[in-house]
């Protein structure tokens, strides 16, 4: 039976290493590997222009019965300026709420490879293997009110709200531990209790299920401007870090540069199964639509390529192609192909020789399985 994907490309960048993630999908479905069906559809200010709304509500409910997306990126300066409930980020984010995918696992990984591209000393990032744990239907992205109102003295005022309940800290957090659980047993829960009652609410709900339910996982708390400085200093201390949806986006764009770049990051955003074991799921690069290299060709489409990897193994259970696909990224990079992000002082090759390395080694791996 065939699996079906929607790809939402959306701006920038996003098409163009969408394209890439599509000629993997060729590519295993000639084999025979797979039956991966897919169908397209626009998101964000591509969207906005065409039909004046960045998630329309055909879009969201085609999101919603297929189950499992593909998406590329949102945003850009020429929609920076439509109304607020409109811009692209903000379609975006109404995606994620919609389908309830508050469990965003961001993986950070440094190929062996790609050691000397990071910013970071070598010796810090060789080997990096850590995974971010970010919350992503609440937290201040949510919260209500969310507002600028304009007061008696005619002076405007921002507000945001930060706000978690138990059961969202909850099911975020049996999502780290399991996961920690499963890799080196070490968890680092990351707030700020110190200063915000959401990070202590925090702190003490994950202590109590790290008591009472997974006292194997060694737990530590980190404050959150720690864990950024911890993360450039020391990058290889950590297993599974589990954070809320500001603090886990910010410092998954920090571990980025200790795995080489952000256009190497992949991301898997999930929901809980429903009772047919479905699981609602959305893949994607942890990068945005880059619009100051968008058009040019020399985007790096890794971080798109490995979230169809973590497709393959979140909502297909095909571990084997998964394992195959990031041997394969590991073998490309290997052959000194990189494109300009990470190729040092080497000749960076463009975003579609990079995908067709990718290809070719992956090949390579499953001739020799
Ligand atoms: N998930 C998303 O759709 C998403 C994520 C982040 C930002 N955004 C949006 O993207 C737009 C641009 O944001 P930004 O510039 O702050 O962040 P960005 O991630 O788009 O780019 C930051 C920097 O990283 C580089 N970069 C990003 N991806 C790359 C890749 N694959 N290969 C090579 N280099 C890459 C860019 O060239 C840029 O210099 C904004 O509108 C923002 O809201 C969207
Ligand atoms: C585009 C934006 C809504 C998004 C976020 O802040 O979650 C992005 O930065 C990300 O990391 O996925
Ligand atoms: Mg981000």
């Amino acid at each position: 039976m065939p699996f079906d994907v929607l790809l939402l490309p959306g701006d920038g960048i996003g098409g163009e290493v969408m394209g890439q993630a599509e000629a993997v999908i060729a590519f295993l479905n000639r084999t025979g590997l797979t039956d991966i069906r897919t169908e397209a559809d626009l998101a964000g200010g591509t969207a906005y222009d065409r039909h004046g709304h960045p998630l329309g509500d055909a879009t969201l409910a085609r999101a919603q019965a297929c189950g499992t997306v593909l998406f590329g990126a949102v945003g850009g300066e020429q929609w920076d300026h439509v109304p607020y409930h409109l811009r692209p980020e903000i379609g975006f984010m109404r995606l994620r709420k919609e389908m309830d995918l508050f469990a965003n696992l961001r993986p950070a990984v440094c190929p062996p490879a790609l050691a000397g591209a990071s910013s970071l000393k070598p010796e810090l990032v060789d080997g990096l293997d850590l995974m971010i744990v970010r919350e992503l239907t609440g937290g201040v992205y949510f919260g209500e009110p969310k507002e600028i109102v304009t007061q008696e003295n005619g002076r405007r005022r921002a507000v945001d709200t930060q706000v978690y309940d138990e059961d969202e800290i909850e099911r975020i957090a049996y999502v780290a531990f399991r996961l920690a659980g499963e890799r080196q047993g070490r968890l680092a829960s990351v707030e700020k209790s110190n200063v915000m009652k959401s990070g202590l609410l925090w702190r003490q709900v994950v202590s109590r299920m790290q008591h009472d339910l997974y006292p194997q996982v060694e737990l530590v708390h980190l404050l959150a401007d720690n864990c950024a400085m911890q993360l450039v200093r020391r990058p290889k201390q950590f297993d599974v870090i589990l954070a809320d949806n500001l603090f886990g986006d910010m410092l998954s764009d920090v571990a980025a540069m200790a795995a080489g770049s952000l256009g190497m990051l992949p991301s898997a955003s999930l929901g809980a199964p429903d009772a047919q074991g479905r699981l609602a799921a959305l893949y994607e690069p942890v990068h945005g639509s880059a619009p100051d290299i968008a058009g040019k060709g020399i985007a790096n489409p890794i971080a798109m390529i490995a979230s169809l990897g973590m497709l393959l193994r979140h909502s297909m259970a095909r571990h084997d192609l998964a394992d195959a696909l990031d041997r394969a990224i590991a073998a490309a990079l290997a052959t000194g192909t990189r494109t300009a992000d990470v190729a040092g002082a080497g000749t960076p090759v463009g975003t579609t020789a990079m995908g067709a390395a990718i290809i070719a080694a992956l090949a390579e791996e499953l001739e020799a399985a």
